[in-house]
């Protein structure tokens, strides 16, 4: 496993280029803030976004297929970040409308409220998804915007409806310079479920367009739901189930059978759609305790789906109560029998960290990158380390070698899926341009959008910016999530799951499109240059083990970048992690001085180019008295008092390589 590599590697041209080029919109924006918007030409802006969506189809065309597109690094998206602004917190009633003539230049309308109507197809691209909009009293346009964050429901937002409500509306320049109603909180963004707003609902191109709920009964909203269902077309069903459900709680019909199958269905639709949270609730609220058969049988089927979503939220205690119910109401059921005994491993090896690695690793494939496996984390507990904010503790004695931790990633994002995305960025707090897993950061968002109940613990993860904190706030149905301060948390906190198996996909896996993932609880793990654990990967879980017997109470670390090179290691901590390591050997490396430290690297680098020439079994007496004679050298360079209990990292490789090779 291996850190996050966030530094990339430019050119003075490259480099320039980029740094002109973000920083220079900042700088341009900061001149304009608070000027009024000039309206620009419709019709230019209308055949603009026509040509872009027909452009971006063609693309999309042409990247079909399993793997994500290839980037060069010229084709890299780039953006700024570190002007980081918190997402909306009111409800739109309590927002003051406003006209798109009233938007100011590089201007949060904070307390205000925008209605648009999308005038324009939508132009889908790697980072970020625009269209063209106008107002609800002038036929005046202006371009829309989405960074990064575009899903709703398993679809792009802006095309799944045609009407939205943007809640204070930033309006800025976009990395092209072209003013932009730009949208980085997907709760910011607010889709319209019926006409009133804007007077009509014709067009009838949106999953929710023309849901006037009066106009249908509770009967016909489920039977369009599941004529959605059938077609595939999950967003719809989810709607017209939702639209069902609003109905008959408006109308307070109260429990009838009607409500069951709607939350039942609807249940169904959220389990396909990963949203686990609401297939719960909904699978648990179509209960009907009812004793005739087919009461039974629809409850043993939300029992069912009550489980699965548990498991899924790695609540596994809880998805066996639920598959135990669906046992008792219908025994045969083969599916829920055998997640009742996956539940109950999953149990197991969360109690005992026994787990079966060689059929994990044996399920494993570049279409099945993900484990079916629960984490082990009762030897460890949370605590504050003195100067490194938080860290993990050893909750009792823990043997050389033994499991400290196992944990089932949070999200992972592997290089060769089509979510993959790696950005390039500019931070203006710091005037550093770095890449970043952005598809990580977009995967996370969706995550946490579709599965509140996780919101707390991922917020709660270091991040330079804290945006909102880590509680959960819902406005207007929409969990808010600060996706700048996702950003930070994973800057901080992603790290590479290394290759999952030796495959080509793998092999071909660059700064580029890295694979990267998180681990919360492994997240509160710091840094030491002589750690007491190592950690590596099976699929997207991770095994962190005791390098040596860890006392109860002791700190647990592992190694975010294990170079040899004091020089380029402290640089790369400072770079990704934001700090300075002061550890003994840190501390000892650095009283060395320069000249000591390349002496030393450039013996090292001797000795590992004599370790690459020569397999140590049957290596010549020659080449082994230059890896004694070598050894020597560089031990005269370690002062044996400054080093006194510490490890002599340049001698790793050429010792090992003796010991082999002069073993009998
Ligand atoms: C993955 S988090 C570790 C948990 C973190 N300490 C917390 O409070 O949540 C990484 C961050 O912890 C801090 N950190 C980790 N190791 C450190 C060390 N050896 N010295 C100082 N700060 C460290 C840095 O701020 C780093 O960006």
């Amino acid at each position: 496993m291996t850190s996050v590599n966030t530094t990339v590697f430019l050119t003075p041209e490259e480099d320039a280029h980029v740094r002109n080029t973000l920083k220079g919109r900042l700088q341009k924006c900061q001149k304009l803030a608070g000027q009024p918007r000039e309206p620009g030409d419709p019709i230019a802006r209308l055949q603009q976004v026509t040509g872009a969506s027909l452009m971006a189809d063609m693309n999309f065309a042409a990247e079909l297929g399993l793997e994500a597109p290839k980037r060069q690094r010229d084709a890299m998206v780039a953006f700024a970040v570190g002007h980081p602004y918190p997402p909306c917190i009111a409800s739109i009633e309590d927002l003051q409308p406003m006209e798109l003539s009233e938007l100011r230049m590089d201007t949060h309308h904070r307390g205000r409220v925008l209605t648009v109507r999308r005038k324009a197809p939508v132009v889908q691209l790697q980072a970020s998804s625009w269209t063209v909009v106008h107002a609800r009293s002038s036929e005046e346009t202006e371009r829309l915007e989405i960074l990064l964050h575009k899903l709703t429901h398993g679809q792009d937002i802006l095309e799944s409806g045609s009407m939205f409500k943007i809640k204070e509306p930033y309006f800025t320049l976009n990395e092209q310079d072209e003013p932009t109603l730009r949208i980085d909180h997907p709760s910011d963004l607010v889709l319209c479920s019926n006409g009133e707003e804007l007077g009509d609902s014709k067009d009838g191109d949106s999953a929710t367009a023309s849901t006037d709920l009066a106009r249908k009964t509770a009967k016909e909203w489920k039977e369009e739901g599941n004529a959605a269902l059938k077609q595939q077309d999950l967003p719809l069903a989810h709607a017209n189930y939702t639209q069902g459900l609003q109905l008959l709680t408006k109308n307070d019909t109260g429990k009838e059978e009607l409500t069951y199958d709607l939350f039942r269905n609807r249940a169904h639709v959220n389990l396909i759609l990963n949203r686990f949270d609401e297939a719960k609730t909904d699978a648990l609220a179509s209960l009907t305790g009812l004793e005739d058969q087919k009461a039974k049988d629809l409850d043993s089927k939300a029992y069912f789906r009550a489980g699965y979503a548990a498991y899924n939220l790695g609540e596994f205690q809880e998805a066996k109560g639920f598959f135990e119910d669906q046992q008792r109401l219908m025994p045969d059921h083969k599916d829920a029998a055998a997640y009742l005994r996956r539940a109950e491993l999953r149990l197991k090896e969360q109690a005992t960290a026994v787990y079966n690695f060689k059929k994990i690793k044996a399920g494993l494939s570049p279409g099945r990158p993900r484990v079916d496996a629960a984490s082990f984390a009762r030897n460890v507990k949370i605590g504050e380390s003195t100067g490194r904010g938080r860290g993990l503790f050893a909750t009792h004695d823990i043997g050389s070698g033994e499991i400290v931790l196992c944990e089932k990633a949070f999200c992972v994002v592997w290089g060769h899926e089509k979510e993959a995305l790696t950005a390039m960025t500019y931070d203006g707090r710091d005037d550093k341009i770095r890449v970043i897993p952005a598809g990580l950061c977009r995967a996370i968002v969706q995550k946490l959008l579709d599965n509140p109940s996780q919101v707390e613990k991922v917020m709660d993860l270091y991040g330079d910016y804290r945006g909102l904190g880590k509680q959960l706030i819902v406005r207007d149905s929409s969990p808010v999530i600060d996706t700048f301060q996702v950003h930070d948390i994973v800057s901080r906190n992603a790290f590479g799951p290394g290759p999952m198996h030796s495959s080509r996909r793998e092999a071909e896996e660059d700064e580029s499109n890295a694979s990267a993932g998180l681990w919360v609880m492994a997240a509160y793990i710091n840094h030491s240059c002589i750690p007491n654990a190592e950690k590596e990967c099976v699929g997207d879980l991770m095994i962190l083990r005791a390098t040596r017997r860890i006392r109860a109470g002791e700190e647990i670390t592992h190694s975010y970048d294990a170079s040899s090179d004091y020089d380029a290691r402290s640089a790369a901590l400072m770079n990704t992690w934001g700090f300075t390591c002061d550890c003994a050997l840190c501390v000892a490396e650095k009283a060395d001085g320069p000249g000591l430290r390349k002496k030393r690297l450039q013996l090292e680098s001797e000795a590992n180019a004599l370790v690459e020439r020569n397999a140590p079994v049957g290596a010549k007496m020659l080449a082994v008295a230059k890896g004694r004679r070598l050894i020597r050298s560089i031990n005269e360079t370690y002062n044996d008092e400054r080093y006194k209990g510490l490890p002599r990292t340049a001698l790793d490789r050429i010792q090992k390589w003796l010991a082999e090779a002069t073993a009998r």
